[in-house]
């Protein structure tokens, strides 16, 4: 539902960010029919090699941020607080799409209701590190006060790998009170990558519910 809304935010030739995920999978799809249909002459930014895949199943033209500004990305989230702040990257996309979504005259968020919190911080924060730095990215996040874990693969023997040849940490911390400044201090940590933390970036969420779909701003 929060993806056909989304679908329907999109205007002829706009330039659209292409988030990564089960949610903007529909959202994707959808969009590639509408363009086929209304010949809407979008272009798609991909977050991910699956976002990249499902646009150029779907037709919808590829192009790059150097080549053109983004008009609107839609993305979801693994949790979304009152602030619209969220904690991304369950996918281990979030560096990408951070770099996408930020660039973005306007970022949309699709998700259902189980992503809301009150406080962000049940999921763990994804950490997208460089893979010689685990030893020393580890004793930075433990005197943070995080439980840091490595994403493993699941159909691969290993760490999970990321779209930019990575590896994923998955930050436990209690419920993060102040996700602004968490945000800027776990990527000054040398060999982070971009951690999952997205605050002061939504402009809208669009939320589906039992009772029909939600708009947040
Ligand atoms: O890395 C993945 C992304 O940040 C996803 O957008 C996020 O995990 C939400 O995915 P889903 O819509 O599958 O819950």
């Amino acid at each position: 539902m929060a993806a056909l809304v989304a679908v329907d935010e999109i205007k002829e030739n706009q330039v659209v960010g292409l988030g990564t995920g089960s949610t903007t999978h529909y959202f994707i799809n959808e969009l590639a029919k509408r363009n086929e249909k209304e010949e809407l002459n979008i272009l798609g930014v991909p977050t991910s090699y699956q976002s990249f895949l499902l646009a150029q199943k779907g037709k919808i033209p590829i192009t790059t941020l150097d080549e053109h500004d983004i008009d609107v990305s839609v993305d979801g989230a693994d949790e979304i607080d009152s602030n619209l702040n969220l904690i991304k990257g369950g996918g281990a996309a979030h560096t990408l799409e951070k770099i996408i979504d930020y660039a973005a005259e306007k970022f949309i968020v699709i998700a259902d209701e189980s992503k809301l919190v009150d406080r962000l911080g049940k999921f763990p924060v994804p950490v997208e590190i460089i893979p010689q730095s685990v030893k020393t990215v580890f004793s930075s996040l433990n005197d943070m006060g995080a439980n840091p874990e490595i994403r493993m693969a699941k159909y691969k023997d290993g760490p999970v790998i990321t779209d930019n040849g990575n590896f994923i940490v998955d930050a436990q911390f209690p419920l993060i009170d102040n996700p602004i400044p968490l945000e800027k201090d776990l990527n000054s940590i040398p060999g982070v990558v971009e951690n999952g933390i997205f605050s002061q970036m939504t402009d809208k969420a669009i939320i589906g519910t039992v009772e029909g779909v939600k708009i947040l701003k």
